[in-house]
């Protein structure tokens, strides 16, 4: 014993995320799981506690969590409250809580990668370069509770800060951290748009695109990230009941799923520690419940381009956590209705399939209530989401890799050579190339190019119809020169005759 708590300063020194924590002078470490920390804080004395932090994901902040507790080994209390539907979903305090009350066995992430594996039914992870020792004496050295109220949190942490204080368990320990940085091809920065016909395909693309082209970049949090501005994903064929590949790659399954779309299609009460939930935000924050009020101008109005529901509050600025689903807008072409969504912030490894499928959710349940009450029986159109900063952040750089090494190639393979811009039928007419546009599906022709020179005809093609496919412009290219060449030697040329 080395005194009682009040007469103890202590000072808490993070090794990871120093700007995301709130530190204090005491021996419990407080972990608030997606609870906003200083609804906690709040309530309680800097000489009560060592730090609070939240904590979101098992993967990725327990790791970081657990070498900060063991470069403080002042910490002799850990509190978890583990309280929301969030904290239940993402399981990082569960898997928290695992650590302590089961431990860890050596195993494999699933990336793949050689780690401590916490005892838990939900997968979490500690770096193996970590000592087993290191991580069995913090173990049996702290006093865990849990707790599932933001009352019952500030008790327990009150009740450990009237017990005496506690010397250190041990020295200070730190461990070797193995980074890896990506290399970067070169892209464009600003403005993409990437197709697919599920949420699940076009998630591995948007996944390829940022990994390869995406600027590296530091994030509000500590930490890095690699990022493209206003991407767009155009979802085409998501079926009603959501496809998920088997073996699921993607990072949410189907029960996962289900508590999520409550969160954008109900309502829900204002809760202290709670940021937002959309369904929040659409049904009840301004006062209206701008679903119902895009459902009633649809059916007024089947052509109106107005139907826009807005999750933003000038008030966002004041505070932090504002709602990184912005915007959504509804339209109906062709008897069918699309959804298009603007992200400002996007976090499209883990959050954007989530994001994509609550959104399609919304989209279907617009649709099957403007049938219900109107005559409109309106086909399902694509989803869009507009992601302002599309990014991936560092500490799931190498499932992202993982991810396009095993799914990317295949879902490539399985593209097939329909252009939305169109077929292009290549002949020799008396001494010159002819070039004839015609629509995908009719082919019915909608233009003409002519020349002698392949490169030439092919930049000319490219500049009419910049949304050809590269690969379909690649074939252009070739087929063209071949038959320049014919045209030299007087070769018979036939268009795809190798
Ligand atoms: O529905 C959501 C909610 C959050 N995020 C991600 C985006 C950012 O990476 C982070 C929020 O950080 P701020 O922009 O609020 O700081 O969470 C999403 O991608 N989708």
């Amino acid at each position: 014993m080395i005194g009682t708590g009040q007469a103890t300063q202590f000072e808490y020194k993070p090794l990871h995320k120093p700007n995301q924590l709130i530190y204090g002078q005491g021996q419990t470490a407080v972990i608030t799981g997606w609870t906003v920390k200083a609804s906690v804080a709040k309530h309680l004395q800097p000489q009560d506690y060592a730090v609070i932090g939240q904590l979101y994901s098992p993967t990725r902040g327990l790791n970081l969590l657990l070498r900060n507790l063991l470069f403080n080994p002042h910490v002799r209390y850990l509190v978890v409250l583990n309280a929301t539907k969030e904290d239940k979903n993402a399981g990082a305090c569960e898997c928290l809580l695992d650590f302590f009350r089961n431990g860890f066995e050596e195993g494999l992430s699933d990336t793949g990668r050689k780690c401590w594996v916490i005892n838990s039914k939900i997968p979490g992870y500690v770096d193996i370069e970590i000592d087993v020792n290191a991580l069995k004496h913090l173990r049996h050295s702290i006093e865990f509770k849990e707790a599932n109220s933001i009352t019952e949190v500030v008790d327990i942490v009150k009740s450990f800060a009237q017990r005496e204080a506690l010397e250190p368990w041990g020295s200070p320990w730190e461990f070797p951290m193995s980074t890896i940085e990506p290399t970067v091809l070169p892209g464009t920065r600003y403005g993409h748009r990437i197709e697919g016909k599920t949420i699940a395909e076009t998630w591995v693309k948007i996944i390829h695109r940022i990994k390869t082209t995406g600027t590296i970049r530091p994030t509000g949090y500590d930490g890095k990230w690699q990022e493209l501005i206003d991407l767009m994903a155009v979802v085409t064929d998501e079926p009603e009941n959501f496809y998920f590949p088997e073996p699921n790659y993607l990072p949410i399954d189907r029960n996962f799923l289900e508590e999520y779309i409550c969160q954008i299609l109900d309502d829900a009460p204002y809760r202290e520690g709670l940021k937002y939930t959309y369904g929040q935000r659409l049904r009840s924050w301004f006062g209206k419940d701008q679903i119902e009020q895009v459902i009633h101008k649809l059916i007024g109005e089947i052509d109106a381009a107005s139907a826009v529901m807005n999750l933003w509050d000038v008030k966002d600025h004041d505070k932090g956590g504002s709602p990184c689903l912005n915007h959504i807008w509804l339209r109906v072409v062709d008897n069918e209705l699309s959804l298009t969504a603007t992200l400002r912030s996007n976090d499209m490894f883990a959050a954007w399939p989530a994001n994509a499928m609550g959104l399609r959710a919304l989209q279907k349940h617009i649709r099957d209530e403007i049938a219900k009450r109107s005559e409109y029986n309106l086909k399902m159109g694509p989803l869009m989401t507009l992601s302002q900063s599309a990014h991936i952040y560092d500490d799931t750089w190498s499932n992202a890799e993982q991810l396009i090494q095993q799914q990317y190639a295949a879902i490539c393979r399985k593209i097939d050579y329909y252009d939305p811009a169109g077929n292009f039928l290549i002949e020799i007419v008396e001494d010159k190339l002819v070039v004839t546009h015609t629509t995908p599906g009719s082919g019915e022709v909608v233009g003409c190019y002519s020349g002698k020179d392949a490169l030439k005809l092919v930049r000319e093609i490219c500049a009419a119809s910049p949304s050809i496919r590269p690969d379909h412009a690649g074939y252009l290219g070739m087929e063209l020169q071949r038959a320049a060449d014919c045209l030299k030697t007087g070769n018979k040329y036939i268009q795809d005759s190798k």
